[in-house]
């Protein structure tokens, strides 16, 4: 079946018949795009309308401001002008049987003059810089008559089939057929020039630093990547230079040294430890770009390059906190969408200063003794922590420890509630991050209030008159004493063949060395955020099976609410979590509140939870002054040490990763890194027969997923 070129609705103001008459004539020749005033919004805008053929059914399909929607013509037909009339004096008003598709979650657009030269995807996709151009060539190329009839729509949309699986996003496809080939031409142009068209919390990658771990999970980090990410960034366009990591720490020592502009982004495919490994190259980086000094910052900048987390690990943990899956595709998928949120992350400080920053959790005693056994067993696969977890259960040691948990004094909307429960038990409160999360989101518009403070604030330390300027800032360490020592002190001028160092497929600048292991400041103790007229340090003490900083809720495939169920992504605060010594029964109680969908370990009567910006640990079993001398412990991120096995002393499990140390302090620094990601989405039950209103759900700026705090 063909469709008559007249069959296209341009939506215009035709009142007169003449006019109509002109809409009809210009239909034959190359229709040019109108521009329209939404009454609503009265912005100015394209909008299109126009019948094609899907799966050889008519349609009509509209492109809006930021949508795109079809509707299966009905018999009865009404005068198109009419509806676009009506469209914009009603504004979208969609039936149960409209679709609907946002234009944030358009990936690529094409055409082609047969189906499968439309569906064709090795053709690269022109970046979006080049779409300006690309669409100006279109125009003066108009001369030339198209010839293309089909178009193809490449979407991402959001599965939703339960409440345990509504997270999950992939890709489709939707073939348009139209008889003219100038319409055709005219949508696609419009569209690609709305795909180019970025809002500042919605990157389009074009260039993307991918850094691959073949070692982490089941060493098949390649396999992943091969498989699922590379043809969807090629459909993206997504112009992706891959690093192979060959050894422990390499992908940090990239970041630090190694010049960064040509990218947009940087996107690990990896586990915990690789996820951390990006995140501590690029804070420290920032660090060190802004010329302070890497051990006392007296802040911490934002790294200018966002992330994107794909799982290859064994837990993965902090993709799946950030995703609410742990599926390959979804991460992909969000990356390529571009949908950023600020997501928070933790200083860990010794006496001499940051030691590490920690993506997901920093964790004393239980977590930490299974992630030190585990290491041993790696050759298990991901059944090394079912294995360490098991023999560290049931030994169920509790650990003497001092923790000073920064509080406030009274209670506010916005801060660190804590409740108690009914066994008097301090506790959060239950609010859960989701998509479009409102506490984030509030967070997020102080913090962007704060960033020209903080831009002054950068300027005041260049030009040496930080004291002053440190004294107000309750983010800031009040040990740090702002010293003006830059990074620079301490590049090792050595210059590394990075080509030799690793298989790096990257156009590099001279490539410098940043030596993070020096440290020549020592104060007696652990750094400490300094209390505010709202804040006040409360002391807990006791003996504990676990003792759990954590940002994120450290969900994961195993335990879906993970360590912190109400932990938010963006608020700026930790959640900690005292498990004191019980006895066996209570630890397995534990356990399985945190491995099940409904647990909620806050009604645990030996379990506290403390929401907070900063906590300060002591384990006072320790002989601190030894253990510095002894290890120098002065480590950007902290080595295994050696010999250290003391049975009243346990260690850090920080994001994975092994720490040593028995004096820490962890500071939460709001939003800090921007991550590809919206956060995981809240199951909406479909209406009776009516599924496509769950699916209606994925779109982005709809309220549906809206968090109930
Ligand atoms: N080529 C390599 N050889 C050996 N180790 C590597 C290599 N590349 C990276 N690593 C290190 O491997 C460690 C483990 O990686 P990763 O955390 O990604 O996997 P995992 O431990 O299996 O997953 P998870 O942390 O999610 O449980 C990291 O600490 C990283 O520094």
């Amino acid at each position: 079946m063909t469709q008559s070129s007249t069959d296209f609705t341009q939506i215009h103001h035709a009142t007169s018949e003449k006019e109509q008459e002109a809409a009809a004539t210009a239909s034959l020749q190359p229709p040019a795009t109108q521009t329209v005033t939404s009454p609503a919004n009265n912005q100015n805008c394209d909008i299109l309308l126009g019948n094609f053929q899907i799966k050889k059914k008519r349609y009509r399909v509209l492109l809006n401001y930021d949508h795109i929607v079809w509707e299966r013509l009905k018999a009865k037909k009404c005068s198109a002008d009419t509806e676009a009339e009506c469209y914009l004096k009603q504004g979208a008003v969609y039936g149960k049987h409209t679709n609907v598709l946002h234009i944030n979650e358009l990936i690529r657009v094409s055409k082609g003059n047969t189906k499968s030269a439309a569906l064709r995807i090795e053709t690269p996709q022109p970046l979006a810089a080049d779409f300006g151009a690309h669409i100006a060539g279109e125009q003066h190329n108009s001369n030339t008559p198209p010839t293309e009839q089909y178009l193809v729509l490449w979407y991402a949309e959001r599965i939703v089939h339960s409440a345990t699986d509504c997270n999950r996003w992939d890709v489709h496809k939707l073939v348009l057929y139209n008889a003219d080939a100038y319409i055709v031409r005219q949508w696609h142009a419009l569209l690609n020039k709305m795909l180019a068209n970025t809002a500042p919390m919605r990157l389009r990658v074009r260039r993307l630093l991918v850094f691959i771990n073949p070692y982490g999970g089941r060493k098949r980090g390649l396999h992943v990547y091969e498989r699922h990410c590379k043809p969807l960034f090629q459909l993206a366009g997504i112009d992706a230079s891959c690093i192979i990591s060959q050894r422990s720490n390499q992908i940090r020592d990239i970041l630090l040294s190694h010049d960064l502009t040509p990218f947009d982004a940087v996107c690990c495919v990896g586990g915990d430890g690789t996820v951390a490994e990006v995140i501590n190259g690029l804070i420290f980086r920032a660090i060190c770009d802004a010329g302070l000094d890497a051990r006392q910052p007296p802040y911490v900048p934002k790294p200018a390059l966002p992330v994107g987390i794909i799982p290859a690990g064994s837990t993965d943990t902090v993709a799946y906190s950030l995703h609410g899956t742990s599926d390959v595709r979804t991460a992909a998928i969000h990356l390529i969408l571009g949908q950023q949120r600020g997501m928070d992350v933790c200083s860990v400080r010794n006496r001499e200063g940051v030691i590490r920053f920690c993506a997901s959790v920093l964790s004393y005693g239980y977590l930490g003794d299974v992630a030190a056994k585990s290491e041993r067993y790696r050759w298990m696969g991901t059944k090394r922590y079912e294995f360490a977890g098991v023999k560290t259960f049931l030994k169920n040691i509790g650990y003497e420890a001092e923790l000073s948990v920064l509080q406030p004094i009274r209670e506010s909307n916005i801060s660190a509630v804590v409740e108690t429960n009914e066994t008097g038990a301090a506790c959060v409160e239950s609010t859960i991050c989701c998509a479009n999360c409102t506490r984030c989101e509030a967070i997020s518009m102080q913090e962007a209030a704060q960033t020209s403070k903080r831009a002054m604030l950068k300027k005041a330390i260049l030009a040496g008159v930080v004291g002053t300027a440190l004294t107000n800032d309750d983010e800031l360490p009040s040990s740090s004493n702002a010293s003006l020592k830059s990074c620079e002190d301490y590049i090792d001028e050595r210059v590394v063949d990075t080509h030799t160092d690793s298989n790096i497929c990257m156009n590099n600048e001279p490539v410098k060395k940043i030596d993070l292991t020096s440290c020549d400041k020592k104060s007696d103790v652990a750094p400490k955020v300094a209390a505010t007229d709202e804040t006040q340090w409360k002391t807990v003490n006791g003996r504990f099976f676990m003792i759990s900083g954590a940002n994120i809720t450290c969900a994961c495939t195993r335990s879906p609410n993970g360590v912190a169920r109400y932990s938010h992504l963006g608020d700026g605060y930790l959640d900690l979590i005292l498990v004191r010594k019980t006895t066996l029964f209570n630890n397995i109680r534990l356990l399985l509140n945190m491995a099940g969908h409904n647990g909620d370990i806050r009604s645990l009567p030996f379990v506290e939870t403390y929401r907070t910006k900063s906590f300060s640990f002591r384990s006072p079993n320790a002989n601190l002054e030894d253990l510095y001398s002894i290890r120098g412990s002065c480590q950007p991120i902290a080595e295994s040490a050696v010999g250290y096995d003391d049975k009243n002393l346990s260690r850090w499990n920080c994001d994975g990763e092994v720490i040593y140390d028995q004096e820490l302090t962890m500071i939460s620094h709001c939003q800090l890194i921007d991550v590809f990601m919206r956060g995981p989405h809240v199951y909406n039950k479909p209406f009776k027969g009516d599924k496509r209103s769950s699916l209606l759900c994925c779109c982005c700026c709809c309220g549906c997923c809206k968090s109930d705090d």
